[in-house]
């Protein structure tokens, strides 16, 4: 192992800085040489990389983003856009390849391992949804979920001045953990998760249930699932039933931004040098997470494969706290 390549692909997460700067810092203690794949996949089917070296990184813990930029790309799906990938891989002598990523990036990193072993591929957990196995959290969660409860508690004022009901819509394409940690934070009285079908009349019933122990607002978080804008839908319907004023904010990308917590700092700092020293060690084709405090090492298949749950205890306790 003398030269890697780093990259970051999918949406940017807040913490893909701290875990970039980290792995370089520790690839450079180890002698080796660093190259920064610039937009994800798109780099790396172009073969555009540039040297990392300290002063590119310095300056970085604290940037949301990703200073290698990132990009969803629609040639890594295809045969031959993974072929023109391993090809540029081989023209820039890239021994190991530091990737961080969501599920869908993972998915692309295995099939490319796959069909024609380049380099060995390091994974490591980078996505707001934190829907991916092999790990408790994701870098870019923390921060995510924070940025969801302040909105939550800025407009719980209104919603209460104003006795009306807030639908708010966070992230989280496949899964809730957005939603179930941010709406136990920010003391929400329902959630709307893709694991379960939406109930027009349980969410009804428990706000009404709400108003007769004296509830004057409800707030409602709703992941925004395959279908983003959804809770216009479903503040609509709800709206109607009760006979109440009802308004929807959509968070979007505002999750998404923005310098990244302690938490999200140090986790992408831990995996930054873990995925170095995988390497080291002569690991390949594997995502490296953190569970119960430790580091783990899990396939790059089963990280799309197998669908992470949400948290039992939290989705258990979640009714008792919202009434
Ligand atoms: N099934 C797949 N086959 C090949 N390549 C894929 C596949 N899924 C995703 N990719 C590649 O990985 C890139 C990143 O995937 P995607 O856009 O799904 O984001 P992600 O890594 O899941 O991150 P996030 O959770 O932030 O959305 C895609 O743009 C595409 O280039
Ligand atoms: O607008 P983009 O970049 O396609 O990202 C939207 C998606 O990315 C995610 O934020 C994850 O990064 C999903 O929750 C969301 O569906």
């Amino acid at each position: 192992m003398k030269r890697i390549g780093i990259l970051t692909s999918g949406g940017d997460a807040p913490g893909m800085n701290a875990c970039i700067r980290a792995a370089v810092r520790t690839a450079l203690a180890h002698n080796l040489s660093v190259f920064g794949i610039r937009r994800g996949y798109t780099g790396l089917i172009d073969g555009d990389a540039v040297p990392l070296d300290r002063t590119a990184i310095r300056n970085t813990i604290h940037l949301g983003g990703t200073i290698l930029e990132t990009s969803r790309n629609s040639e890594f799906y295809t045969k031959d856009g993974r072929l023109k990938a391993a090809a540029s891989i081989e023209k820039m002598g890239l021994d190991g390849i530091i990737l961080i990523g969501g599920e869908g990036t993972f998915h692309g990193a295995s099939l490319l391992a796959a069909e024609t072993d380049p380099a060995a591929l390091i994974g490591v957990p980078g996505s707001i949804d934190n829907d991916i196995y092999g790990t408790d959290y994701c870098i870019g969660f923390d921060t995510a979920a924070n940025c969801a409860v302040e909105a939550i508690d800025r407009i719980r004022d209104t919603a209460r001045s104003h006795e009306r009901i807030f639908f708010i819509e966070v992230m989280g394409r496949t899964a809730g953990f957005l939603a179930l940690e941010s709406g136990i934070a920010g003391g929400a009285e329902e959630l709307v998760i893709p694991e379960e079908e939406v109930s027009i009349d349980r969410i009804s019933e428990r706000i009404r249930r709400g108003f007769t122990i004296g509830k004057k607002s409800a707030i409602v978080v709703v992941a925004e699932g395959k279908t983003p804008g959804i809770s216009f839908e479903i503040a609509r319907q709800i709206g109607e039933r009760l006979n109440f004023d009802t308004r929807v904010v959509v968070l979007g990308h505002l999750q998404r931004g923005g310098p990244p917590t302690l938490r999200d700092r140090v986790l992408g700092s831990l995996l930054g040098v873990a995925a170095v020293e995988a390497l080291l060690e002569g690991r390949s084709g594997c995502m490296v997470g953190e569970i119960g405090g430790d580091l783990a090492y899990t396939p790059l298949e089963e990280t799309w494969q197998r669908k992470k749950p949400l948290d039992e205890d939290l989705w258990r306790i979640f009714p008792f706290l919202s009434e």
